[in-house]
């Protein structure tokens, strides 16, 4: 799973595309509960200039459309810091967030990388780990739904590039606007935190294609045709979390580094490849729905083909993953793809960097993955080798910082 659906729903979807983004910093109205930020001076039309705010009700990252680059970063709190450094840290954190995303250069550290930029609608979501209330001192504050993720079958996870007291998910179309968040949020955090672990990802680009599509991932299927959307009535129960009251509005982050075996999937023909997702590669249309259906097909999955057996085999990953197949759990995709160049054995080290926005994690990507896990037939090109789950607060409204609920609430 990847991108958002084809249907999109940002503002830039809602404006009509990739270029309106530019329409959504430029009317400087209200879109979605956020007041819209105006593009620095330095922004070109189209994509340089479409900004998403970081102020408002949510965390910016979550429902917005994916974008052509990501870093995702974890961090521990330094030895000596507490929870006056973790405040500090946020305050820090949030003011340059905010900064960013309008386009303008930090307040410190400032590198000059993005200079001539504008905001490329970087986001910057931050979230909290199971280890990070012990260290901070609000042990008492950690959510029961923030219990360490079961072990599953297959699991191959490196404890270094997993779990962390903080993360933060950078995403911008501009691979050096997300760089440049990457390293001045990194040095603000000197003598406050210590990174832990840092990957790089990245999407489609804006205006790639012809049509607004939903992306692909390195298998070359369409992915993330069928996750929830916002219009959907069930929405926000299945995305956003109601409790801690400091966590209310806020959600959950599954994250998985998940390696592809490419040189076995590769070598598969394309009717096999398109068995073990149970969707058709040329255009993500479900197996179910005949040569007429297309991407947004609902999927069938007790339709038989004319041999009387299921057209979407019973090992597929659509017919595993479906909420109908595990009792309703449901969560919202929005991972990227990555290649770190290749492993020792020659092989791509490239795959799908999971990211995963969930009401409860029990109700999401724990009964999901566990059948996943023991009965997907597209498990068998598949590596899960890293791991985090991370409390991500609400949003910060203008003048606050996020997290402050749970410091100062
Ligand atoms: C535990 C949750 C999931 C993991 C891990 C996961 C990995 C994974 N998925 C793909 C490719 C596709 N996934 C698709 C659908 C899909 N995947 C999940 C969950 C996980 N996937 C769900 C809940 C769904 C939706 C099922 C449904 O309701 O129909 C698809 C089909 C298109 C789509 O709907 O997005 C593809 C393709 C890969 C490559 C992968 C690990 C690398
Ligand atoms: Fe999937």
């Amino acid at each position: 799973m990847t991108q958002m659906g084809a249907q999109g729903f940002s503002r830039r979807a809602l404006l009509g595309g990739a270029g309106a983004g530019l329409a959504v910093g430029a009317i400087g109205g209200a879109v979605g509960g956020r007041a819209a930020a105006s593009p620095g001076p330095a922004a070109a039309p189209g994509t340089g200039a479409a900004a998403v705010p970081f102020h408002g009700p949510r965390q910016a990252g979550i429902v917005e459309p994916a974008q052509a680059r990501v870093h995702l970063a974890a961090f521990d709190l330094a030895p000596a810091a507490g929870r006056e450094q973790l405040r500090t840290l946020l305050r820090i954190w949030s003011a340059t967030a905010a900064r960013l995303t309008r386009g303008e250069p930090a307040d410190g550290h400032e590198n000059q990388i993005a200079l001539d930029a504008g905001p490329c609608s970087l986001t910057v979501t931050f979230g909290f780990g199971a280890t990070l209330f012990d260290k901070a001192g609000l042990a008492d504050r950690r959510p029961e739904a923030l219990a360490p993720l079961p072990a599953f079958p297959g699991d191959a996870l490196d404890p270094a590039r997993g779990d962390g007291d903080l993360w933060l998910q950078i995403g911008a179309d501009d691979a050096l606007v997300a760089f440049h968040a990457l390293r001045v949020l990194q040095r603000q955090a000197a003598g406050l935190a210590v990174p832990r672990w840092q990957m790089a990802g990245f999407g489609r680009t804006p205006g790639a294609t012809a049509r607004p599509t939903t992306g692909r991932n390195l298998m070359g299927q369409v992915d993330g045709t069928n996750n929830p959307k916002p219009d959907d009535p069930d929405f926000a129960a299945k995305v956003f979390a109601t409790g801690p009251a400091w966590l209310a509005g806020g959600s959950y982050a599954v994250v998985r580094r998940i390696r592809m075996l490419l040189d076995d999937w590769e070598n598969q023909p394309t009717d096999r490849q398109e068995r073990v997702i149970g969707r058709r590669k040329s255009d993500g249309a479900p197996l179910s729905g005949g040569p007429g259906a297309g991407e947004t097909t609902p999927v069938d999955l007790a339709a038989t083909g004319p041999d009387g057996t299921l057209a979407i085999a019973p090992d597929a990953h659509v017919r595993v993953a479906a909420p109908a197949s595990n009792g309703g759990a449901a969560m919202l995709r929005r991972g990227f793809s990555y290649q770190d160049g290749l492993l020792a054995d020659g092989s791509p080290d490239a795959g799908l960097l999971f990211v995963a926005f969930q009401a409860d994690p029990a109700r999401g990507f724990v009964p999901v993955q566990r059948r996943l896990a023991r009965g997907d037939g597209l498990s068998r090109f598949l590596r899960h080798e890293a791991s985090g789950l991370y409390a991500v607060p609400p949003g910060a409204p203008e003048g606050g910082y996020v997290g402050q609920q749970l410091l100062e609430g």
